[in-house]
């Protein structure tokens, strides 16, 4: 069997185009939903991903700010300048480029971040909502990957999902967006024994581990779905955590890197602050 491959740049380009519809509409009605990004340091990776922000923003006609500010900057100013956001009425969603400088704490800038502005999903308040089945901000990554299987019409329901990793960020968040669909959730970490007798059994695999080739089609039952979320930069070049061409030979869909999940995270955050501006006036 060789594999389906599931572009999901191809889907957030189509995503996108009706987005762009929806600003449009917006701005006849005097609303201009509006992102600020907010980066610590001059990390040339994060860079990268905040100028994509940027670009995507802008061309499905966004506002979008990038407030760049040096890794010395401390956690109270950092703290000052969210709470100004918070304040700022023209501010529909803010996000934070994580992870900070370690003289920050992580958790600290989450929480600060008004629950009805983070289009990233992470505050507690969201984070719980999510779990309790309600409807709000959903994590943008795992977020993608669920509209990303909607689309490629596999089904949930049912179906034994399988996950590496455990993060606040990506695992444990796809989990629980999965779980809500009605599958079956089973999460592989570091400490998990004998990985492959779980993996074997997906139906639908999701490597979010940040391990080059952790994975190859030895791994993965014949005919499964596997989402590749892994961005690992390996001598300059982007990878995930599958070994893509021994696993498109097992499995029936697959995602590549680049070009798989990472354009639909950015997607979902675009949707997100669309969503955000959109309840802020009411609409
Ligand atoms: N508060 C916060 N929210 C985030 O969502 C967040 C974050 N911090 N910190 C870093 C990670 C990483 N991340 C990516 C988003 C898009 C691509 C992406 O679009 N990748 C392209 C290629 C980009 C390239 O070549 O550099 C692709 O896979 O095709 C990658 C990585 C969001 N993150």
């Amino acid at each position: 069997m060789t594999a389906e491959v599931i572009y999901g740049k191809q889907l957030a380009e189509d995503l996108r185009q009706e987005m762009k519809e929806e600003v449009s509409a917006l701005h006849t009605k005097d609303i201009r939903p509006k992102l600020v990004v907010v980066i610590l340091g001059e990390d040339p990776a994060s860079m990268s991903y905040v100028k994509g922000k940027q670009r995507a923003s802008e061309k499905v006609g966004m506002d979008s700010d990038l407030i760049e500010l040096p890794v010395e900057t401390s956690e109270r100013e950092l703290l000052d300048l969210i709470e100004k956001l918070n304040q700022d009425p023209t501010v529909h969603g803010i996000l934070v480029q994580l992870p900070v400088p370690d003289h920050i704490s992580d958790q600290k800038i989450i929480e600060a971040i008004h629950p009805d502005k983070d289009v990233d999903g992470f505050h507690p308040a969201n984070v719980g909502k999510m779990m309790t089945g309600q409807d709000t901000f959903f994590p943008c990554t795992p977020y993608g990957i669920l509209v990303m299987l909607k689309r490629a019409d596999i089904t949930l329901e049912g179906k034994h999902v399988v996950i590496i990793g455990r993060s606040n960020l990506v695992g444990k968040p796809v989990g629980q967006l999965l779980l809500n669909e009605n599958a079956t959730v089973t999460h592989c970490h570091s400490r998990t024994k004998d990985m492959q007798s779980h993996t074997k059994q997906a139906d639908i695999l999701i490597v979010a581990a940040g391990k080059p080739s952790l994975i190859s089609g030895e791994d993965i039952k014949e005919g499964a779905v596997v989402i590749d979320v892994g961005v690992n930069r390996v001598d300059g070049k982007l990878t995930g955590d599958v070994d893509f061409d021994s696993a498109k030979e097992v499995a029936s869909h697959i995602t590549p890197v680049p070009k798989g999940v990472g354009p639909m995270t950015i997607t979902m955050l675009l949707h997100n602050t669309i969503k955000a501006a959109k309840r802020i006036h009411n609409q």
